[in-house]
């Protein structure tokens, strides 16, 4: 597939019943970087990443990856143009071995199909045995070879999360879209995750969108960072300058009275 084009957000507004929860969001993810979409509670993080993959509509405005307009269409024709999303939750079967999952992440990429692999054609059976390869080479780069014959639901919570990072990159993907990726892990898990996040841009080049709560893996891991507040977008920059920015303060100190918790604060 083509090289990675930028993914163009402009004037994004999402309005739910009265309630808007994206209203005029601008940004630009730059081509081979991780650009964080953060904010307080409510703020409009999840809606964004629904619109970018087509699970929910735009009221107005455009999100444009290259010359491809992607409000208004599907999802399924969204990841046919390289962009690969990941679920907060666990989305793998879990009793299937790691390596089916992953080849069958590749269904997009094989041109034999189901049925020539069914009828045993011998273009069907090269086809698959280079599948397969690519399938090793991916979940060596994440660390899960030594998994890939296991049951995806016998491996531990962050190697069940890496395997759905590697299923994605099996898509060959020119985005993913990461949907709080070290939620629920521990330190460890938290910080392999990380690395192997930012291999994934630095060796593969591929543009990654980053929702994420935890300030300790955006700070270190994006080259941008995008603040909404309310659906607004209240800053947009480098992680450092971004974290500093008053308004930014402001909106996570206001955090404390909206959960109690303070979670998420930079
Ligand atoms: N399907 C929906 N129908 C109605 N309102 C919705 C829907 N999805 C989100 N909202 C509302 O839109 C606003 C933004 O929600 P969103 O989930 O995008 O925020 P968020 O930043 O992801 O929050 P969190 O960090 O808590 O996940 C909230 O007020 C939420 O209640």
């Amino acid at each position: 597939m083509s090289a990675v084009p930028p993914l163009e957000v402009r004037g994004l507004t999402v309005r739910f019943a009265g309630l808007t929860a994206l209203d005029a969001v601008d940004f630009t993810v730059r081509p081979g970087t991780v650009h964080a979409v953060i904010g307080p509670n409510g703020a409009g993080k999840s809606t964004c990443f629904n619109v970018l993959s087509g699970v929910y509509r735009a009221t107005a405005g455009s999100v444009r990856f290259g010359d491809q307009e992607l409000t208004g269409m599907r999802p399924h024709r969204i990841a046919e143009l390289g962009v690969a999303r990941i679920f907060q939750n666990l989305a793998l079967p879990p009793r299937a071995t790691v390596a089916d999952s992953l080849l069958l992440g590749r269904h997009r990429l094989t041109r034999a199909g189901f049925m020539a692999a069914g009828l045993r054609l011998p273009s069907a059976a090269r086809e698959e045995r280079r599948h397969r390869e690519r399938v090793r080479e991916i979940a060596a780069f994440v660390g899960l070879e030594r998994q890939l014959d296991q049951p995806a639901g016998t491996l531990a919570y962050g190697q069940q999360k890496l395997a759905e990072l590697a299923r994605a990159l099996c898509m060959e993907p020119r985005l993913l879209l990461l949907d709080e990726p070290v939620a629920g892990m521990t330190a460890d898990e938290r910080r392999s995750t990380a690395a192997v996040i930012a291999g994934v841009r630095d060796s593969l080049g591929i543009s990654i969108v980053l929702v994420e709560h935890d300030m300790g893996v955006v700070m270190r891991l994006a080259d941008a960072v995008t603040v909404l507040d309310f659906g607004r977008r209240i800053a947009d920059g480098a992680p450092g300058d971004v974290q500093n920015d008053p308004a930014v303060v402001r909106a996570y100190l206001g955090e404390d009275d909206r959960t109690g918790d303070g979670e998420g604060r930079p």
